[in-house]
């Protein structure tokens, strides 16, 4: 946080400072009497008790140097009196423990998120901490709760204003009420989340995951998995978690969910739209019903005496209960081993003997019965089912005969021998009636409007007790997106409801009235959202006779220490890179980190879910006139400056944006 606002009174601050050394000093000598409890533990060799020791000591000692506390609060209940909030538990291990400072994510901490003068929550005053790059405290802002105006302190505002640079950061210390009721949702609830440009989906899933993990210590087992929509949004994303103590959430690539070594080649989008199709589903299982085997011959068993005999007709029976389950097929040979080894059993009882169970097991293993559950459900690979499918116009016919037209068969049959994006999700479905996939027992999924029906059921099959799904269905790109969260919700299959955040922390009111002109165009269902802060000059348009040009002059000429994104359709970057850089800026790229850059250069298509204090749009016209997604590209370029946008066109600016 930054360290000039309005000097404190000089007492309460050293105070503070005190309060902030004690609690430095209490971790301190945590730490020392973990390592202590520890060494004891070695010599009575107990292993796990020495490795929790361990852990623990070394959770403390890896501590970023990030101040132990960002807020207190006073309470009307004597009996606890002042509270300080912050990113972990500290207590005085001098005093049992008694709690110093406590963490973000107790129910007793909600309080300073969430209390308000309609709901004070038995809070009397909160305070926010200032802090300088050193963590030294410098300042801090009160907000007496009773008269509270729901507005921003200057210290959030400070906050969310402060320069950025490199990965995205955490906003534990000022997460807004609207925000704190979804981080704290209970677990076995899947939250889908739309929320406009900025309203903080993303830091408030990743948040969430933190809360989900300190709440559930059995969710650390169960894992939790993070997914982004590409390599660029997941590195800018992938440090928050760490930040917040969570350092083994797996962050993913949407691509990368289902099967890792696979680098999918590009496709047509109306043949990844139909192969993204809900419809696709009920072709695989065709498919899948198509490679179950039937039994021609009698079992004999004549490893038992007497010996047994099994007509083709039971066993089909046995299986036709096991398919219609729909259990995986590894599964299923097993269960189908049981059921026949159940039936002889029977058979041998009503023929007055008791056969032992490693009799049984005998019979289990005999060649006989491994042939016979190998003919019902053969090995099979998904690629070979899917090749099949794919290049067997017979095998494609029969599949999918009721289910799609000719056209849509001919844009499915294969053209190239390796595998599209849009085929890994089919492989997926195809694995998944094979065997189970990996489960998480929580998954955040990111920029959720641009998921396929196929890609959410591969998100929804992974998850054992719930997800949070956020997105925008204002910033969908994508031909094959679900294309409303009814449709998001029953692909998942998972039971979820849907909430909505409506307040814009990143984009200033100036901005946000430009871009959310564009709203009848791209999401006419859709109310617009409010930014909470004013920014009076936050916007400049400027014609100019060469966009590029004058951008490069702009950069040059800017001596604020912010960091800078240029915002151009994908076909104008080539020309735009050149033109800086002969102008000796040093240019990074989408996935670089620009600290060391005098601006980041971004194609628009990906340009979702970034931000940077000034951005720079060039030529609006050129990406609304790109292609049917347009409008919605415009509309995430526009809506990624926290400070300053400065939109710089030779063309005439699109009309729907009403500005001149
Ligand atoms: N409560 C908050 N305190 C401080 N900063 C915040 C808060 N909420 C959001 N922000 C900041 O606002 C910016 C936008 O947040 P985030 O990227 O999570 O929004 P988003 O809804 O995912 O946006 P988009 O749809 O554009 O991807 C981030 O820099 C985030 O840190």
């Amino acid at each position: 946080m930054s360290g000039d606002r309005a000097p404190a009174g000089r007492a309460e601050l050293e105070a503070e400072r005190d309060h902030l050394a004690y609690a430095v000093d209490c971790l301190r000598r945590s730490r020392t009497e973990l390592l202590e409890m520890a060494e004891r533990a070695m010599r009575t060799s107990d292993d796990e008790m020495v490795i929790w020791l361990l852990r623990r000591a070394q959770q403390i000692a890896e501590d970023d140097g990030l101040p132990l506390f960002f807020g207190r609060m006073e309470l009307d209940d004597p009996a606890v009196g002042t509270v300080y909030v912050g990113r972990r538990h500290v207590g005085d291990p001098a005093r049992d423990g008694e709690i110093v400072v406590t963490d973000w994510r107790t129910p007793l901490a909600a309080r300073f998120y969430r209390a308000s003068r309609a709901d004070p929550m038995g809070v009397l005053r909160k305070r926010r901490f200032g802090f300088a790059e050193d963590s030294t405290l410098t300042s801090f802002d009160d907000e007496p709760v009773r008269e509270a105006d729901g507005g921003l302190s200057a210290l959030v505002r400070g906050e969310i204003e402060r320069p950025r640079f490199g990965p995205m950061r955490d906003i534990v210390a000022t997460i807004q009420p609207d925000q704190d009721e979804i981080v704290r949702g209970d677990l076995a609830q899947t939250l889908l989340i739309q929320g406009g440009p900025g309203t903080g989906k993303t830091a408030v899933g990743l948040h969430r995951a933190a809360y989900l993990l300190f709440e559930h210590s059995t969710l650390h087992r169960r894992g939790v998995l993070v997914v982004g929509p590409n390599d660029v949004f997941v590195h800018y994303i992938g440090r928050v978690l760490p930040a917040l103590g969570e350092k083994d959430v797996r962050h993913v690539v949407l691509e990368r969910l289902t099967e890792p070594k696979r680098a999918p080649v590009p496709e047509a989008p109306e043949v990844a739209r139909l192969k993204g199709d809900a419809r696709m589903v009920a072709v695989i299982n065709r498919a899948m019903a198509a490679k179950v085997g039937a039994p021609t011959e009698d079992l004999v068993i004549r490893e038992t005496s007497p010996f047994v005999r099994v007509s083709p007709e039971t066993v089909a029976g046995l299986a036709a209960d096991l398919i219609g389950t729909g259990v995986p097929w590894d599964r299923a040979r097993t269960h189908l081993t049981d059921r026949l080894v159940d039936h002889i059993r029977r058979r041998l009882e009503l023929r007055g003997r008791a056969p032992s169970d490693t009799e049984m097991r005998r019979v289990a293993r005999t060649k006989g019965v491994r042939a016979l559950v190998a003919t019902i459900w053969p090995p099979v690979r998904p690629e070979q089912v899917l090749r099949e499918l794919l290049s067997d116009p017979d095998v494609l016919a029969a599949a999918s005969e009721g289910i799609l037209d000719e056209t849509e068969r001919a844009l499915l049959a294969r053209g190239s021998a390796k595998w599209s994006a849009a085929d890994l999700y089919l492989l997926d479905e195809i694995s998944a009636r094979l065997r189970e996939p990996d489960h998480y027992g929580h998954v955040v999924v990111d920029e959720a409007q641009d998921l396929s029906p196929l890609q959410l059921r591969a998100v929804g099959r992974r998850c054992v007790d719930s997800a949070t799904v956020l997105g925008d269905m204002a910033q969908r790109t994508t031909p094959w997106a679900a294309g409303s969260w009814d449709a998001v919700r029953e692909h998942l299959g998972l039971p979820s409801r849907v909430l909505t955040l409506s307040k814009s922390y990143r984009v200033p009111v100036e901005v946000l009235a430009v871009a959310n002109r564009l709203l009848p165009l791209i999401a006419p269902e859709l109310p617009p959202t409010r930014s909470v802060r004013h920014a009076p000059g936050s916007l400049t348009t400027t014609r100019v006779p060469d966009v590029a040009t004058a951008l490069a002059a702009a950069i040059a000429a800017d001596p604020t220490p912010e960091s800078t994104g240029v915002v151009v359709h994908d076909d104008q970057r080539s020309a735009v890179l050149k033109v800086l850089t002969d102008h000796g800026l040093s240019v990074a790229h989408a996935i670089e980190d620009g600290t060391a850059h005098d601006v980041t250069l971004i194609p628009v298509t990906l340009a979702k879910g970034l931000e940077f204090d000034h951005v720079y749009v060039l030529e609006p016209a050129a990406i609304i006139d790109s292609g049917p997604d347009g409008g919605r590209l415009l509309y995430i370029a526009l809506t990624r400056a926290v400070s300053r946008l400065t939109i710089l066109h030779t063309e005439d600016l699109p009309e729907v944006l009403g500005v001149r």
